[in-house]
Formats: structure tokens, sequence, C-alpha cells
């Protein structure tokens, strides 16, 4: 089948290859001169595991180009991956929807399956169906169909590929897009959800608030573990047995980031309070959440009260392992807040950079050795596997101080402390 992906970003790229890898013909279009020129010259614009890689086996079925008439118009299909960024009310900016649904309607002649693969507030799939009917376009020439992602980064192509489930949101007179959609996913073995289009749209946020929600929940039982010694890891051992609660999504730490759970649940929000329902709940997730690296500073001050003159090597930029990304990245949020004490801080990532221009007292350093070299603090902000299982005997020779914060706690202090150094973290023993 031949689909045309609008954006190439994380869920826009990765559905281009991942649909290519299908077998299908897929046309990846973006506004962005550099991101088509950089993937035609063999490269790609983020990292992902495995991207490249799929891209260049499927490249014979994937072509990269500006979003033109010609393109939508020839593709019977076309998957709509733009950003949705947050306004400053928390409200869902859907300018770049906006502009996709003008281009869309400028080219649709003959019969497309829209799909909204975006984040969207319930309510927008079918806004944009009306838009559509508004701008002239016969209803009989198109159908919109909401398939929210759920992919996540650093293992979002596995996630598409191994979905455990692929949701449909479509209005009740569509009777073509499920077995479009089947055709499409045919080769993917999840079960279909299928649902009206805000059922969809409620899936994707009520999905995203739920996760997010035990992050902030397990985060609030470790300050409660932290005032009584005891160690979180042993209290979610002890309830993740029970499958009702599953081990996953409770690693307690400085919070959660990223361009997904901070926007959507403020979305939410948002999509609550408009039809006044009080989200009382959310927002005491949304409120943990945005206290959780003042309460990792706190805990350092505790311990050095005065930081400025010294230096502290922050290891991790991202918001996660695995990515380059850094939006919403907590470990930038804490390098913000220690270089607002006065003290200079090195910073050191595998695959991100700092998004902000670096100022006089925050540098970000190329090696590891480097960024430790001289400090007198090393604080762990994203738990990558090469910062889990470093040489801490090194470490210490290169450190002036012995102070080792674990903003995840990913790192076991016994160990820690065997090596000469000291441990801090929040509900560990
Ligand atoms: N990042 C994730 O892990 C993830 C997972 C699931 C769902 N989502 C959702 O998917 C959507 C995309 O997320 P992302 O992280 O890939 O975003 P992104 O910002 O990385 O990429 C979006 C891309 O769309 C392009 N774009 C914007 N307007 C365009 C237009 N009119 N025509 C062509 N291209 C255009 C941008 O230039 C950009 O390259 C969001 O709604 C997000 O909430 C993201
Ligand atoms: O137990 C945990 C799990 C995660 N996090 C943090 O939570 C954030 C989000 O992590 P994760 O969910 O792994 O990354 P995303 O790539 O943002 O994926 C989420 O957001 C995507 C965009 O909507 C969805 O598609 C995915 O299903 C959903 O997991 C990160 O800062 C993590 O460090 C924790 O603090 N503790």
């Amino acid at each position: 089948m031949d689909i045309c992906v609008i954006g190439a970003g994380y869920v826009g790229l990765t559905s281009a290859a991942v649909l290519a890898d299908l077998g299908h013909s897929v046309h990846c279009v973006d506004t962005i001169d550099e991101k088509i020129k950089a993937l035609n010259s063999g490269a790609v614009p983020l990292f992902e595991p495995g991207l490249k890689e799929l891209i260049q086996k499927n490249r014979s079925r994937l072509t990269f180009s500006a979003p033109t008439h010609e393109m939508i118009e020839k593709s019977p299909v076309i998957l709509i991956a733009v950003g949705t960024p947050s306004s400053p009310t928390g409200e869902t900016d859907l300018t770049f929807v906006q502009s996709v649904v003008d281009r869309i309607a400028d080219a649709l002649t003959t019969y497309k399956t829209i799909i909204t693969k975006s984040t969207v507030p319930p309510g927008t799939n079918e806004w944009i169906h009306q838009t559509l009917i508004q701008k002239g376009i016969n209803p009989q020439l198109f159908n919109v169909v909401s398939n929210p992602e759920f992919l996540r980064e650093g293992t979002a192509i596995q996630d598409m590929i191994e979905a455990d489930k692929i949701v449909i949101g479509k209005r009740t007179d569509d009777t073509r897009s499920v077995a479009i959609l089947k055709d499409i996913y045919q080769k993917i073995d999840a079960p279909f959800i299928v649902t009206s289009l805000s059922g969809a749209e409620m899936i994707k946020y009520t999905s995203n608030a739920f996760l997010a929600t035990k992050i902030s929940f397990i985060n609030e039982i470790a300050r409660i573990c932290d005032k009584y010694d005891v160690a979180i890891e042993d209290v979610v051992k002890g309830i993740s047995t029970d499958p009702r609660i599953s081990p996953h999504f409770l690693q307690a730490g400085i919070g959660y980031g990223g361009s997904c759970f901070p926007k959507d649940v403020r979305s939410l929000v948002h999509s609550s309070l408009k039809k006044n329902v009080q989200p009382t709940l959310l927002q005491a997730v949304q409120s943990v959440n945005q206290t959780q690296v003042a309460l990792y500073l706190n805990k350092l001050l505790a311990v050095s009260p005065n930081l400025t003159g010294k230096t502290i090597a922050v290891l991790g930029i991202a918001f996660k392992p695995n990515t380059d990304d850094t939006r919403y990245s907590p470990a930038v949020a804490l390098i913000q807040k220690l270089s607002e004490q006065g003290c200079s801080v090195t910073a050191f990532d595998p695959k991100a950079h700092l998004p902000f221009l670096q100022k006089a007292n925050v540098k970000q350093k190329p090696t590891l050795e480097e960024t430790v070299k001289g400090a007198d603090i090393v604080v762990i902000a994203t738990e990558w596997e090469e910062f889990i299982h470093l040489d801490w005997l090194n470490l210490k020779k290169w450190m002036k101080g012995d102070l080792i914060v674990d903003a995840r706690n990913c790192i076991d202090p016994e160990h820690i402390r065997q090596q000469g150094l000291r441990y801090l973290g929040v509900a560990k023993s």
C-alpha cells in the first residue's frame, strides 16, 4: 500500500521505517529541509536504537521529501505524525495538525484514509472531519481514523512491531477504515481495539496518565520511606509480585520527563477542566513530579549546605537512557537548578546535548573523565547502562571529593561505600 507519513520525528520516522519493513511503499515528508537533506544523505537526524539500520534496510520502499501536493494526492493513506506540544495554558497546541489538514484539503481529489497517530485531545479527530467538510470536501472522499501510538523512545521499533494492541477510533458511519488498517498492520500480531474517535483519543491519554500516576505514586512513597529509613526497592519488590500491581513503572527517582508524560497529563487536566471536572488526582500527580528535582537538591543541600564554588559533575542529560531527547528532561532541570546555586556544573551524556546555550558555569564535556575530573560531587541524573556499571575506583581517582548522588535509584549504595565513596539517595538504606 502507498502511505504518506507526515512528520519525520520520533514517531513519523519509526512509523515510516516499520511500515516500509512490513512491505508498504512509504513517502515520509517534513517541513524542515535539513531533516530531509540528512535523511536523503543516509543520516538519521535523531538517535533511536536500530532506526538507522531499519531505514537503510528498507530504502527501496522509502522516500523522504518536503510535503508536496503530489505526494499527498497520490497516497491513498495519509498518516499524521506531527508534534502536538503544550501551549502555556496546558492546552494542546494543534497548529501543526491544523496546517496538515489545510494541506490535505488542498490535495484531496481521490479517496483517502487519514490516520492520526499524533496524540490529540478528545474531539480533535471529529474536528478534523468537520474541518474538511467545511472546506468543501465531499465526505465520501475520506475517512478520519484515530490510531494513537504507544511506542517508547529507546525501544520504539520493538514497541511498534511487538505492539500489545492496535487502537482504532472511527466514526460510526465509517465502514471502510477498519479493513484498511487491518491490511496495513496485517503482519503485526496484536489485538485490534476498535472504538469511537474520542474513545481512541482517551485511551492514549489514559494510558500515559496512568503510567505517570504510578511514577508519582512511588515517588511519594519513597519520600515517606526516606523518613523511616526504608529502602524503596524493598517495598517495590514486596508489592510487585501481586499481579494487580505489577513491577513496571515503579522506579523512583527525579521524576518523569520526556515529550509525552508532562504534556499529556497537562492536556488531560485541561480537557477535564474544560468540562468542569476537577482532575484532583491528575493535579496531585503533577505536583509530586514538579517537586522531585527540588527534593534531590534539598537532600544534597542538607549534606553540603554551601554549593558555591563547588564543582558538580552531572552524568546524564537525556530524559531517559537510550535516547538523545532532552524535552522536559529532569536531568536538564537539575543542571539548571544546580547552576543557580553558584557552583560549576560539568555534564556528560553518551548521546544527548544540553539544550540551552551553555552558561559560564555550565559546560558539557565530551568524555566521562573530563566531566568528573576535579569534581566535588557526582550526580547520576539519567540511568544509562554505562553509568550503572561505572569503574568507581577510577572515578574516585578523578574526583576531588567523594560524594555520589543517585538521582535515579540505579546504583547499589553498599558497593559505592566499599569503594571509599559516600552515597546519597532518597529511600536507599
Ligand atoms: N516521541 C514519542 O515517544 C511519542 C510516542 C507516542 C506518541 N507520540 C506523539 O506523536 C506525535 C509526534 O511526536 P514526535 O516526538 O515524533 O514529534 P517530533 O517533534 O519529534 O516530530 C514532529 C515532526 O513533524 C514535523 N512537522 C510539523 N509540521 C509539519 C507539517 N505541516 N508537515 C510536515 N511535517 C511537519 C516537524 O518538523 C517534526 O520533524 C506527538 O503528538 C506525540 O505526542 C510521541
Ligand atoms: O518507573 C519509571 C518509568 C519511567 N520513569 C520516567 O518516566 C519518563 C517516561 O519514560 P518512558 O515511558 O519509558 O518513555 P517515553 O518514551 O516518554 O514513553 C511514554 O510516552 C510515549 C508517548 O506518548 C508513550 O507512547 C509510551 O507508551 C510511554 O511509555 C522518563 O523520564 C523516565 O525516566 C520513571 O521515572 N520511573
